[in-house]
């Protein structure tokens, strides 16, 4: 039996758009002898809803989509679909009214329906919020195949592989107890940096501690903050890899099954990315791409500073929609260093994007002359400087406005994470490329851009000069923060870890910068919910799944 992975990029919502790729890949299947498509979790209206799925018409509205869909697929083909069922048992408060679930297509109707058993609700998952658990285990039989059917969360739940104490569902052993031939896995698992090792080291776990082969079928696209990194991956039951689907693109993989899975000569295997650089810089692409087409913009504008934030999110623009398409502004004050300008310029001439010269002395002045009465006998310091900030962070979002154009911003995560950026300044934006992005990777990832081009794109003077947000003469980011090194190094153990500032000591880090570190990241919090989405890519990013208090007073006990 020939089974084919429809590694799909759905838009959240657009029903009939993503049923029309729907179809379109089983036409696709079929016309090469395919028996059984599989696409990904919630491929209907693509992963994930929020609260889209509270509407009762967008409810009706996928299952008059699905059902639409199941006549029109070629009738020698099984589809499986991700939708979601109402639930018959939510009759009161707190009941949940959904399952998430997997639907059957054949022969021009709704066969079967699959129920998720396990719900994530952690980091930036909120099943619980509107959907119940299935109970029963998913299977159906097509060619005397017995398809175990399982989505997502699914399967990460074994204690082996996990090495926890015995889970209370888990869905693949249940599967293997009744005999089933081959265990589906209809995913939409989004990405963070190396995550696909992980995932693809415990789908081998599954399939040899159970003696099932495994068919992941992943999402892939970007949406809002979300990355879907695609890599489907097919597994035999001795736990080996039988293929694996691009990276962030969509793609289609035919593989066959006879006893086992096996590679077919028309099966295709993509190699897994082994530097970390590239696999980020793609991801940050596909996001940049995904927001801004999914969200209706063609063109994109930022502020270049001819600093190293702004480049890098300049060339993942140029990569993302076309360097044709993007605006790069230079906005020098009278406290702006020649090399500003001129590796701007150098950086925008490497990438081919656009540029515009608005200098901003005059509107400072202008500034300084409305505050001057309210402002007289206190000392000048950081509002002033801010000033400068918030007056280029006007003039985008008034370029932006003016050409219907998207303002991406260009913070990183060390500068978010302790509020190293100006309100309503440089943090105006729609969407914050490389705000999961510490500054040591975004220097990691400009070296690497530049050795794996055919020219330098960063020129050098920006990856060697000293990091300065030029508010005032002669500063440098070190006057205010710790070496980047040691910065991202205290962020990382803080906020992917958890780690105490007594931890954090025992590591080799002196008391005073670690309690000053965690002191900013707490009262930045509020920068923070006024930022734009930022583009995940590690496990713990700045976004949905960070839910911290404003208005606490957590710190200090975290500093005793
Ligand atoms: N809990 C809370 N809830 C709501 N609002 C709160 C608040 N705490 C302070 N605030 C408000 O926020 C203000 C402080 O925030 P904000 O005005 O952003 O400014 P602030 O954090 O004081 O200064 C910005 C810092 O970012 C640095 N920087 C680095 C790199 C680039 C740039 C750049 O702009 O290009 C700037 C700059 O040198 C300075 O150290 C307070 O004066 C107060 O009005
Ligand atoms: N002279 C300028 N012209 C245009 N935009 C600017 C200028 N200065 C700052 N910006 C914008 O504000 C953002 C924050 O700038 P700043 O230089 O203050 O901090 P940074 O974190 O060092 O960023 P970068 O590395 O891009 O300089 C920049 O990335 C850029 O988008
Ligand atoms: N949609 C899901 O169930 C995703 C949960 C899963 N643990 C993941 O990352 O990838």
């Amino acid at each position: 039996m020939k089974i084919a992975i429809a590694q799909l990029n759905p838009t959240i919502g657009d029903i009939a758009g993503n049923t029309q790729q729907i179809l379109e890949a089983a036409k696709r299947a079929a016309s090469q002898g395919v028996r059984l498509v599989l696409t990904p979790e919630l491929s209907v209206c693509g992963y994930p809803p929020r609260d889209l799925l509270m509407a009762p018409s967008f409810i009706e509205a996928m299952a008059i989509a699905v059902a639409q869909l199941a006549e029109a697929l070629p009738p020698e083909v099984a589809v499986l679909v991700g939708t979601v069922e109402p639930n018959p048992h939510a009759h009161q408060q707190g009941d949940k009214p959904l399952f998430n679930s997997m639907n059957l297509l054949k022969g021009g109707r709704v066969q079967q329906v699959f129920h998720k058993r396990l719900l994530p609700t952690y980091d930036v998952f909120d099943e619980d919020r509107y959907f119940a658990a299935g109970e029963a285990s998913n299977f159906f039989t097509l060619d005397g195949v017995k398809v175990g059917v399982t989505i997502c969360e699914d399967l990460w739940n074994d204690e082996l592989f996990w090495g926890k104490r015995s889970y209370r569902v888990n869905p693949i052993a249940d599967l293997a107890q009744l005999g089933v031939d081959v265990v589906v896995n209809l995913s939409a698992s989004p990405y963070s940096v190396g995550k696909q090792k992980l995932r693809e080291a415990m789908l081998s776990h599954g399939a040899s501690r159970y003696h099932q082969p495994i068919i992941y079928t992943n999402q892939v696209g970007g949406n809002d903050d979300l990355i879907f990194d695609g890599c489907s991956v097919a597994f035999n039951r001795r736990g080996e890899l039988i293929c694996r689907a691009r990276g962030f693109e969509a793609d289609e993989v035919v593989l066959g099954y006879d006893g086992d899975l096996q590679a077919l000569p028309e099966t295709t295997c993509a190699a897994l990315l082994e530097v970390e650089e590239a696999e980020v810089w793609q991801a940050l692409v596909l996001g940049v791409r995904d927001y801004t087409r999914k969200c209706g913009f063609s063109q994109v504008v930022l502020g270049l500073s001819g600093g190293v934030d702004s480049s890098l999110v300049a060339a993942i623009a140029a990569a993302a929609i076309g360097a044709e398409n993007v605006l790069g502004v230079l906005m020098p004050s009278p406290y702006s260093s020649d090399h500003s300008v001129k590796d701007a310029l150098e950086l925008a001439q490497n990438l081919g994007i656009k540029t515009e010269i608005i200098p901003i002395g005059d509107l400072m002045q202008g500034y300084d002359l409305a505050l001057d009465k309210l402002f007289a006998g206190t000392s000048p310091g950081i509002a002033q400087e801010n000033i400068q900030s918030r007056i280029r962070g006007n003039l985008l979002m008034a370029v932006a406005n003016q050409f219907g154009h998207l303002l991406i911003s260009t913070g990183n995560k060390s500068e978010m994470a302790v509020g190293y950026c100006t309100l309503y300044g440089d943090m105006n934006g729609g969407l914050a490329a490389i705000a999961d992005v510490p500054k040591t990777r975004v220097y990691n990832l400009c070296r690497w851009l530049n050795q794996h081009s055919d020219r330098e794109i960063i020129p050098e003077n920006v990856l060697t000069k000293p990091p300065s947000a030029e508010l005032k003469p002669g500063q440098v980011d070190q006057d205010s923060l710790p070496p980047y090194e040691i910065l991202d190094d205290i962020l990382h153990r803080f906020i992917h870890e958890h780690q105490s500032p007594q931890e954090m000591v025992g590591a080799g880090h002196d008391l005073h910068i670690v309690n000053r570190v965690i002191q900013l990241v707490t009262r930045a919090e509020f920068k923070r919910r006024q930022a734009p989405p930022g583009i995940k890519i590690t496990q713990r990013a700045f976004g949905t799944g960070w839910r911290m208090p404003i208005a606490s007073k957590s710190l200090p006990s975290l500093l005793t």
